[in-house]
Order: C-alpha cells, then sequence, then structure tokens
C-alpha cells in the first residue's frame, strides 16, 4: 500500500458505542435532574463514540410522547442547558455513537424511537449484529420498512413484533426481547425505554459490557452506607434513582456507585420501585462467554469496573506479562499515551527499569483523527503528539503502546524520537498482532488493511524503523485478563479473541 494510502486512512480502529438510562425513583414528577444525569454519563462515556449522541426521555405514562434531541459531535457540543430543559423527564435514554454498521448520516443517530402496538419504544445500542445480513431480508419480506442503514434499526424493529406465546395480558416487553435475542446471537448491549420502565439487555455471549449503578442520596453519596442487597425487586430510601451505562467510569461524575454487572444474557427491568432480573437468556450448550478483550486492552476507560476488576489492573498486569515474554536492554521505558500507559509502567516496574515520558499528547485531539488535508494527514501524529525531549535524547527507549492496528502511528513516532536523538527505541506491545477483522461492535479494518498482515512478520521491527519490536502472546493477555475476573464463581469465563486468532465465537454465516 503506498504511504500516501497509509496516511490517508483512519487511524484503525473505532471505539464501540456508548449506551446510558437513567430513572427516578420516588414521586413522579421527579425533583431529580434526569437529562443532566443522562448528559453528564454520555460525556463519562465520550471516548467510546465521538461521532453523535442522542437523548430520549419521558414522563413514563403510556401515553406521553418521548421528548428527544440528536446531534453530530462530541456530545458537550450537542447538548445545551435550554436543550436539558427541554428533556425534563421521569426516565430517559442516551446514545454516544461510533458508526460500526451504516454510514455516519444523521438517520442512524441513535437512540431510535418507534411506535409499537403499545406505544413508542426507544432503544440504544452497542454492538454490531453478526447477522445483520440476514435479520434485514427477514424483516423486509415481512413488509417492514427501514428507513436507516444501522443495525441498530433492525433490533428495534424486531421488537415491535408480537412474541411467539402472544400477548394475552397486555404488552409482553420481556416476551418480545427473548425473541429478538433468539434472532441474532451477538453483538449487543442495549437500554431500551417503553413506558415507565428501562430495560437492560445484555447478549448471551456478553460481548460488549453494560453495568448498573445506584444513584445515592446527597446524604448518602456524602459519606454513607453501601447498602448492596442483592435479590429481586428492590427499593431503598439512600436511593434516588437507577442508571444502567456502558461502563462504571461514568458513575463518579453523577453521584451513583457500581451496583452490578448485568450478566450476559441477562435482562434487566429497571422502575421506580427498583430493579429485577428478570431472565437470562442461555448460550447454546457448551459455548463460553465471548466478552471483547479489546475492552481491557483499548476501549474501557482504565477506571470502569469489567467482570469486578479494574481494567487499569489488567493493563497492569499486561504490561508486567510483557516484561516476563519480552524483556529489553535500556535506560527509559515510556508510552505511547494514553491507553499504554498502566502497561508501560508495569513492564518498567517489572525490569527494574526508570518510566518517564517521552511524548506529550494533546488532549484536544480525539482518539481518532480525521485529516482535512494531505499536509495535515502527513503531520497526523506530529498534531496529535509532542516530544519531551531532554527526556530521553542519547538513551535506549523502549516504547510500549497497547496495541498496533494498521501501523500508522508507530512508524512516525519512532521517527520523531530518532530524529531527536534517541538512541535506541524498542517497541513492546502490549497485546498480540492484530491479524483478524472484527465483526462485533469494532471497526477494525479488513484483513489486508492490517500491519501485521501487510508485513513479514520478522521485518516488522524495521518496517516501523525500530531496533526490535515484541508482541504479548495471547496466552499471555489471557492470564493477565482472566487472573483477576471477581465473578460468581459458578459462572463460567469466557473472552473473544477472534481479531488475534481469528477464531469467533459464532459461525459467520453470512
Ligand atoms: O496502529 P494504528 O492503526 O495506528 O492504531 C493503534 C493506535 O491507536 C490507538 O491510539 P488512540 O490515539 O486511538 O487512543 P489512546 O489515546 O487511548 O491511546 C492505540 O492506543 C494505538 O496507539
Ligand atoms: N459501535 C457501536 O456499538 C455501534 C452500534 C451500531 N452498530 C451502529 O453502527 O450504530
Amino acid at each position: 500500500m503506498a504511504e500516501e494510502e497509509v496516511i490517508n486512512s483512519d487511524s484503525g480502529m473505532r471505539e464501540a458505542c456508548g449506551v446510558f438510562g437513567c430513572i427516578a425513583t420516588g414521586d413522579w414528577p421527579t425533583q431529580l435532574d434526569v437529562p443532566h444525569i443522562i448528559c453528564l454519563g454520555l460525556v463519562g462515556l465520550q471516548h467510546r463514540g465521538q461521532e453523535s449522541g442522542g437523548i430520549v426521555t419521558s414522563t413514563g405514562t403510556k401515553s406521553s410522547q418521548y421528548t428527544q434531541k440528536k446531534g453530530c459531535g462530541y456530545i458537550n457540543s450537542i447538548f445545551h442547558e435550554e436543550d436539558l430543559i427541554k428533556l425534563k423527564g421521569n426516565l430517559g435514554i442516551g446514545h454516544t455513537r461510533y458508526s460500526t454498521c451504516g454510514g455516519s448520516d444523521v438517520s442512524n443517530i441513535q437512540p431510535f424511537v418507534v411506535e409499537t402496538l403499545h406505544g413508542p419504544i426507544s432503544v440504544a445500542h452497542n454492538g454490531e449484529l453478526v447477522n445483520s445480513t440476514s435479520i434485514k431480508q427477514k424483516l423486509l419480506r415481512h413488509g417492514v420498512g427501514l428507513s436507516t442503514g444501522s443495525d441498530s434499526e433492525l433490533i428495534t424493529q424486531l421488537l415491535t413484533h408480537m412474541p411467539d406465546c402472544g400477548e394475552p395480558d397486555g404488552p409482553n416487553w420481556v416476551g418480545r426481547i427473548k425473541a429478538m435475542m433468539k434472532q441474532t446471537p451477538t453483538s449487543y448491549s442495549l437500554a431500551i425505554m417503553y413506558s415507565d420502565k428501562i430495560y437492560a439487555v445484555r447478549d448471551p455471549y456478553g460481548n460488549r459490557p453494560l453495568c448498573i449503578g445506584k444513584l445515592l442520596t446527597a446524604s448518602s453519596f456524602a459519606g454513607g452506607s453501601d447498602d448492596k442487597v442483592e435479590g429481586q425487586r428492590q427499593t431503598d430510601d439512600s436511593c434516588d434513582g437507577w442508571v444502567v451505562s456502558s461502563e462504571s467510569c461514568s458513575f463518579g461524575a453523577i453521584g451513583a456507585r457500581l451496583y452490578r454487572e448485568v450478566l450476559p444474557g441477562e435482562i434487566v427491568e429497571l422502575s421506580k420501585d427498583g430493579i429485577k432480573s428478570k431472565c437470562i437468556v442461555d448460550r447454546p450448550e457448551s459455548k463460553l462467554p465471548a466478552f471483547c478483550i479489546f475492552e481491557y486492552v483499548y476501549f474501557a476507560r482504565p477506571d470502569s469496573v469489567l467482570e469486578g476488576q479494574m481494567v487499569y489492573d489488567v493493563r497492569k498486569r499486561c504490561g508486567h506479562q510483557l516484561a516476563i515474554e519480552a524483556p529489553a536492554d535500556a535506560d527509559l521505558v515510556s508510552t505511547v499515551p494514553e491507553s499504554a500507559t498502566p502497561a508501560a509502567i508495569a513492564y518498567a516496574e517489572a525490569l527494574g527499569v526508570p518510566y518517564g515520558e517521552v511524548l506529550c499528547k494533546n488532549r484536544y485531539v480525539g482518539r481518532t483523527f480525521i485529516q482535512p488535508s494531505m499536509r495535515l494527514r502527513k503531520l497526523g501524529v506530529a498534531k496529535k503528539f509532542g516530544l519531551l525531549t531532554g527526556n530521553f535524547q542519547n538513551k535506549r527507549v523502549v516504547l510500549v503502546d497497547d496495541s498496533i492496528v494498521r501501523g500508522n502511528t508507530m512508524k512516525p513516532i519512532i521517527q520523531m524520537l530518532k530524529n531527536a536523538g534517541a538512541k535506541e527505541v524498542h517497541v513492546r506491545v502490549a497485546s498480540p498482532p492484530i491479524k483478524h477483522p472484527c465483526y462485533m461492535g469494532i471497526n477494525i479494518p479488513t484483513t489486508e488493511e492490517l500491519v501485521a498482515n501487510r508485513v513479514n512478520f520478522e521485518k516488522i521491527a524495521n518496517h516501523f524503523g525500530a531496533d526490535s519490536l515484541q508482541y504479548l502472546s495471547v496466552e499471555g493477555l489471557l492470564k493477565a485478563t482472566q487472573e483477576g475476573v471477581k465473578i460468581d464463581s459458578n459462572l463460567p469465563v469466557g473472552h473473544c479473541v477472534a481479531c488475534l486468532t481469528g477464531s469467533y465465537p459464532v459461525s459467520l454465516d453470512w
């Protein structure tokens, strides 16, 4: 591939979307500022999607119209004070998007809202349906008209169908959600709003994260009790409401505490009276969960808790394991900020080599950046990183990155460091080579575009201009991830490593 084409392409991975929902407890109309909470929750999930966002709220009566606002860009640029005032409601859901299925059009912005036999529903989706083509055909054959290119619309439309068991006693939303889940195995974490309830749903493989938080009253988050009560419907006075979020990192800013993660296949109902686990849809026998390993490597924020463990801790263990598998003789260990930083710190600690920063990241450049002209495209990395030259001149540097996808980032960084006086640059990657596309919610490009497939493996260090380059093994990554998992010991543990091994959790039959 020509140099120009490589630099021109986008930076490889796109983040998964973020979904968020909030429902007030106590008397309605609530005093709780539901739209502000959702907005702040989405800002906390901004690292998962920087393309567009939306919020839909409701007063929670069957006949009530939903109020919504959607737009392109970052959450803070879409929602202003006057929008949030108009969004007043007792419950609502929100979304921040990075497209994986369907273009970056305004029509694909979530949450979706459709009218059903029982009134409007709204859906926010993180993930990507592995069988979206066949679901789309099925819906079209049934005469369902589609107005977007998004797989999230397919989920929304599937939910408008009455389940086979019928609805003799009125709307059967759990039946409808279960019927939808039977038709598509993965990948989805959803917030679904209907009437006075929100349903938090995770696909049976648990491919994308989803968790529930408890909104604490002002007196209890000022140091009150963390009265964790498991069980069926659950109410208590120390709680202003409930939230559902892709990641727990969004909870601190809204005075919420992580209550628990939604289990793979689980449907949890959030209402003004509390939360209730409605059912768990099983995977086919013998199949393990397939939680995306790249949530740990790159996507999730380090202060989020996934499978009972802090993402930061997993990244540190990856760095430690990397030091065991691929030590290097050097004067300084450093990071390609930001996702790689915990791994770099642990790598340095394990080898007893000083850790220091060599790159200063411009915090106003997003995780992926769009270059509007050839000149700026070529300056892509320079636009993102400044050099802390005094820290590395005449030194042998180990540069730790969390992942290499197309290799756009690494090559110019090494060049910059060497031009500025680094004696040697050794690259260590805290994940294995990415060799296979992802069809489950991460926009990892085609096989041919991945640098691990384009360049002869023996010569990859040379390709980047590095003095050496080594990756963490798949076994090492799984060990570092799984040894800290803290979930119910009766539940199986399993991670999707399809982008590393080509072994997908479900057969790809399209
Ligand atoms: O091989 P490539 O195709 O260049 O992609 C890999 C790079 O992209 C990511 O950084 P990003 O700036 O997106 O996020 P971060 O700030 O969280 O590290 C990742 O951490 C790697 O540095
Ligand atoms: N990254 C995501 O989770 C995107 C959700 C959905 N597939 C979309 O493209 O809108």
